[in-house]
């Protein structure tokens, strides 16, 4: 396992914000942290970084506990922060050569050109950091991330600001890296849609505890049995959710025949699932 949380506890003050949460995440997977805003996805992400220290439980990543890592194991894990306004003054290009610098006593950093054409900054290489827009400016966040060339990337909330091409383009980036480089990568955001699309498996979390957890796919499965059904006669409308709405619309039929009207069948979505497990 690239990273194991184990029985995580958080506390700020007397207020506990994460409860006994334990995942796990394996090389090359693309792992979603999702939940609503205060829902303890920094808070996590920032403990697996070594940026906090936890109040309980036990925590691995890259074989070492964050809390006590050393440059080493810094040098091998990449991190996107939530926004990061430096370095206005410096070129995009010029920027990016010296941050992979640093890396050289460990590895061989990504070369900037391709690294500018990975991110889709080609173009900006000569404009000053403070003169790109705030797609732009992510992406260079996505670059300065990746620079080193991790093995574990964290992305805290990588696509606020984006438009839906640069989302997509994104996206795409976050495919590549975790298919051609083998990199695992754990992501957080509050978007259900960027989650089933980028996620190998997707984590919910919501206020500080994880509700559910599978593929898109799994969690989906999970809850096909909620169909809702709505119908009326003689002008009363009714609705009922089941499991199996083949065979309660037959009994509809069956018992109502022509005087049934206005029928219906909303299948649930995943995204219903999230909203009823975050509002509870
Ligand atoms: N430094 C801090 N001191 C006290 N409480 C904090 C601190 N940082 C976060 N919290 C609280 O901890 C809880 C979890 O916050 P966190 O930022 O981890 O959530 P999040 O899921 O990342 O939310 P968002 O999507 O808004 O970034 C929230 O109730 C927040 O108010």
């Amino acid at each position: 396992m690239v990273l194991t949380v184990d029985g995580l506890r958080m506390q700020y003050g007397e207020v506990e914000v994460l409860h006994e949460v334990s995942f796990d995440a394996r090389a090359g997977e693309v792992l979603t942290l999702l939940g609503p805003n205060g829902a303890g996805k920094s808070t996590t992400i920032e403990i697996l970084e070594g940026f906090r220290l936890r109040s309980a439980g036990q925590v691995e990543v890259l074989g070492l506990d964050p809390a006590d890592a050393d440059e080493t194991w810094r040098a091998r894990v990449g991190i996107v922060l939530q926004s990061w306004r430096d370095h206005g003054n410096w070129r995009v290009g010029e920027l990016l050569g010296h941050l992979g610098s640093y890396y050289t006593p460990y590895k061989q950093p990504w070369p900037t050109g391709e690294l500018l054409a990975a991110v889709g900054l080609t173009e900006s290489a000569g404009k000053k950091v403070r003169m790109l827009s705030g797609g732009q400016r992510r992406r260079l966040d996505v670059a300065i991330g990746i620079v080193g060339r991790p093995e574990l990337l964290f992305l805290d909330e990588p696509t606020t600001g984006f438009d839906p091409e640069a989302r997509r383009e994104f996206h795409e980036l976050v495919g590549r890296l975790a298919r051609e480089y083998g990199t695992t990568i754990l992501l957080t955001t509050h978007d259900l849609d960027e989650a089933s699309r980028l996620a190998d498996r997707i984590l919910i979390l919501t206020a500080g505890r994880i509700v559910a957890a599978g593929t898109p796919a799994q969690l989906t499965a999970a809850i096909a049995g909620e169909d809702e059904v709505r119908w009326s006669v003689d002008g009363q409308s009714f609705r009922k959710k089941t499991t199996d709405s083949t065979e309660f619309v037959r009994g509809l039929f069956s018992q109502y025949g022509a005087e049934l009207r206005e029928l219906e069948v909303r299948r649930a979505s995943l995204e219903d699932t999230y909203l009823a497990l975050v509002a509870s």
